[in-house]
């Protein structure tokens, strides 16, 4: 069976991640921009001051998305490049660069997938509390606003955040995301909560102003299983899929924080500090989200955590490796002998992706759902000239057969964007780690080089995974 002939086969990056040009044409200062030069803050001290220079070479990489035949480019924009002080005057420069990318998309018929924050916060809002600041959801509704009123005549695919619960529990709990804040629980909960108050709103805005297309968010999608039958770890599952899940996903889709964790905060003191306008405006927009993201790389399996193990802070704990307890030490992460994994702990289980989807599809119905994430990082093998990157190719397979699997049992999956469309910084693992379909060469002036896996996407895109 071929996919849908509606299918997006996508793939994806990110402002901070591929521009570069942190102080070109007017750009303001990000967090990042800053963060990223705090020693020991970043693998090998790599920042995102050239990344891989997309701002200037994004029609070279737009005409090789075009080569490998890509349908749909994912991309975010960077808030300080329109915004330079996060709101107030506009940087006219900054919306040309976007005008370009999106016409440049449109000219090979690619469909501009926008994302507009993707972590890379302009620095004089995280100065005035970042997203502990009411200040800063307003701002970002002005940012939402402005983009859409730029953009929307061509764009029509719109996420409004990516994997809130990365910046705000690395930024607030592990301190290893800006502002770098450690066990800061009050501060995590409080900026999820201001973050999906902000989404509403741009939902909200963005419907009321009749513009064509959809709209949603984008949320890590990271499945708990119990690494047993035992009850207590099956009562770790409970938790995690709650906290790692529920938390996220239904204030955006049933408009309500789950009575599980709300219950859990309030013995605890935890609970954000909300309105009733605020719950209210949670309730009226979760029927006008057009769909929800899903960021899925892996499950984690878990278990109640019977020792005095607490959440560990800093990169190094932040990588996603298993093995760290929850925020309040219920349960943990474990690695498993039965499993496979890649060289940073993640494990490598497209049957969890399906099984995963089918528990959403359970709880949120016909949500249409797209994989705004989904890829392998590694170190690549290089072999004589070439990238030779099968284990992503392997990886890739596995999970678009999944996809294609949920959709068979009608799953409404709309959409699978490969992350990375082209090695970039990571965050967290420099230029270390990588995810792409092209080849970034950092000791030969950025050229780019076709790995392995571009041609295996290209005929996977022409022949529309019939074959998998
Ligand atoms: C932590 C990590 C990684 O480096 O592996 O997860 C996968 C991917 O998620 C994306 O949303 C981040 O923008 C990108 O940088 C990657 O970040």
């Amino acid at each position: 069976m071929k996919m849908p002939k509606d299918f997006l086969f996508g793939a994806a990056s990110a402002s901070y991640q591929v521009e570069g040009a942190w102080n070109v044409d007017g750009k303001g200062v990000s967090n990042w921009d800053v963060f990223s030069k705090i020693p020991g803050k970043t693998f090998e001290a790599t920042n995102g001051d050239v990344a891989i220079d997309h701002y200037h070479r994004y029609k070279e990489d737009i005409g090789l998305m075009a080569e490998m035949g890509l349908e749909s480019y994912r991309f975010s924009i960077s808030w300080p490049r329109i915004f330079p002080n996060g709101t107030g005057e506009v940087n006219e420069k900054g919306l040309a660069f976007y005008n370009n990318v999106i016409d440049e998309c449109l000219k090979h018929g690619i469909v501009p997938f926008v994302t507009l924050y993707h972590w890379d916060l302009p620095q004089v809002l995280e100065e005035q509390g970042g997203w502990r600041s009411p200040e800063t959801a307003d701002a970002f509704v002005r940012f939402a606003k402005t983009c859409f009123e730029a953009f929307g005549d061509r764009v029509r695919n719109w996420i409004t955040f990516n994997e809130t619960v990365i910046f705000c529990s690395l930024g607030y709990l592990t301190g290893a995301h800006p502002p770098g804040i450690t066990g800061d629980a009050k501060a995590y909960f409080q900026t999820t909560h201001n973050v999906f108050v902000a989404h509403a709103r741009a939902v909200e805005a963005f419907k009321e102003a009749g513009y064509e297309g959809e709209i949603g968010i984008t949320h890590v999608f990271n499945p708990a299983f119990s690494i047993d039958e035992a009850p207590e770890n099956k009562q770790a599952e409970v938790h995690a899929n709650e906290y790692a899940t529920h938390w996220f996903y239904d204030p955006i889709l049933k408009g309500e924080y789950p009575a599980y964790v709300v219950k859990d905060l309030e013995k605890q003191g935890l609970l954000p500090e909300w309105t009733e306008e605020e719950l209210d405006l949670l309730k009226r927009t979760a029927p006008l989200n057009d769909f929800i993201g899903l960021n899925y790389y892996c499950p984690q399996r878990v278990m109640k955590n019977d020792s005095a193990l607490v959440m560990a802070g800093g990169r190094e704990n932040s990588t996603g490796r298993p093995g760290n307890p929850s925020f309040d030490g219920v349960y943990k992460t474990v690695l498993m002998d039965d499993k496979v994994y890649t060289k940073w702990g993640w494990e490598i289980a497209p049957d969890a992706f399906l099984e995963g989807m089918r528990m959403l599809q359970a709880r949120y119905g016909d949500i249409k759902i797209y994989i705004t994430e989904n890829g392998l990082g590694d170190e690549d093998p290089i072999v004589g000239e070439e990238i030779m990157d099968t284990p992503r190719i392997e990886y890739i397979e596995s999970h678009l057969r999944a996809v294609k699997r949920a959709v068979e049992e009608g799953i409404n999956v709309s959409g699978y964007y490969a992350w990375s469309v082209i090695d970039l910084l990571s965050w967290l693992n420099g230029y270390k780690k990588q995810y792409g379909f092209i080849y970034v060469d950092h000791a030969n002036g950025l050229a780019r080089k076709k790995k392995q896996s571009f041609h295996w996407y290209q005929e996977i895109i022409a022949t529309r995974a019939a074959e998998l």
